[in-house]
């Protein structure tokens, strides 16, 4: 199993690291623009090999595309994170060209490969990349959902004053600060309904924290997040990899699922060796249906400012 990271920056190396030491892939290789930047990350990485016990291989190239050949998952990191005030979607001056130009690239060497995207703003850089590369849909994936459950998780358990591994909940929609639908309504502890143990005011203000969950961590962090970012895509990763056939939330070029067409947008969706294998549809309520066509409109708006 081979992955390719492209940027090495925060979240591609944070990224590496963890399918590294999940040790499930044979080769993961780092490509980098900067010069020597993949390269250093790659072999101050490979010297954790031993200390963390994995034996996967990982090498860093300076945009040497012929040493991503035959990669059978390539995640796509590289452009410009914001900084505290900005929104994600500020970011697609400077990171559609790449986006686009890393992902063209990347399906030249690697024509059978399955494509994760995490670049700023995610939902428009996934659209990009479904309409220029000439993949299939189920073969590329945006990442944003996964991370955003996780945040989702972590504010319920502090509301609950539970673990984090006795709650379970998911966020769907755009991966925006305003477009994320935090689905409280079937958030639960130990399957119990979270709203049996605190009250709708408190749910209120997890959903709120959660939706700014990326902002909050850029104005603490001065640039935005790369752990549970890092984290979340490697799961996904493996999740293909070892054709898992787990749910996540991702973002998904929808085809008439959820009352929508020609839109990349998170909704639940089965993840095995092919990639997306099947868009979970879930009967939502009028309130979450209304959110998610809000969060939709939001994602059409930035769309609109690409020229594909
Ligand atoms: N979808 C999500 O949930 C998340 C998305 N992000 C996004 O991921 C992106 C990366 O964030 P960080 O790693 O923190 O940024 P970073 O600045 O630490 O790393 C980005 C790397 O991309 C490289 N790069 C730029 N142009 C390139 C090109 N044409 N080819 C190859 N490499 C190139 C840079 O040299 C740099 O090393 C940002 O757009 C950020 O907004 C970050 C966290 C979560
Ligand atoms: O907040 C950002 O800009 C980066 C990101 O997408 C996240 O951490 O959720």
């Amino acid at each position: 199993m081979k992955v390719t990271v492209v940027g090495a920056g925060a979240v591609g190396a944070s990224c590496a690291e963890y399918i590294a030491i999940k040790n499930f892939a044979s080769e993961v290789v780092l490509l980098d623009i900067k010069e020597g930047f993949a390269e250093g990350k790659a072999m101050d990485l490979m010297q954790t090999a031993s200390l963390n016990g994995f034996d996967t291989k990982i090498t860093g190239v300076t945009n040497d595309y012929s040493k991503t050949a035959d990669s059978d998952i390539c995640v796509i990191t590289s452009g410009i994170p914001r900084k505290p005030g900005m929104t994600r979607e500020e970011l697609i001056g400077i990171n559609a060209g790449i986006v686009k130009d890393v992902s063209s690239n990347l399906v030249k060497h690697s024509p059978n490969t399955i494509i994760i995207v995490v670049s700023n703003p995610m939902d428009t850089m996934a659209y990009l990349v479904h309409k220029t590369a000439g993949l299939p849909k189920n073969r590329v994936i945006g990442m944003g959902g996964a991370l955003d459950s996780a945040r989702f998780k972590y504010r319920l358990a502090e509301a609950l004053g539970a673990p984090i591994s006795d709650v379970d909940g998911m966020v769907i929609g755009g991966h925006s600060d305003t477009g994320m639908v935090p689905l409280t309504r079937l958030a639960t502890r130990n399957s119990v309904p979270v709203t049996k143990f605190i009250s709708e005011e408190r749910l209120n203000q997890v959903m709120e924290d959660t939706k700014v969950g990326g902002a909050t961590l850029t104005k603490l962090l001065g640039t935005s997040a790369w752990y549970a970012p890092g984290a979340a895509v490697s799961a996904l990763v493996q999740a293909i990899a070892c054709d898992q056939k787990k749910m996540f939330p991702c973002s998904v070029m929808l085809d008439g699922e959820y009352g929508m067409k020609d839109i990349c947008i998170g909704a639940p969706v089965i993840l095995g060796r092919n990639g997306i294998e099947k868009i979970v549809e879930l009967e939502l309520n009028d309130a979450e249906k209304a959110h998610m066509k809000e969060s939709a409109e939001g994602v059409r708006k930035t769309n609109d400012l690409l020229e594909v």
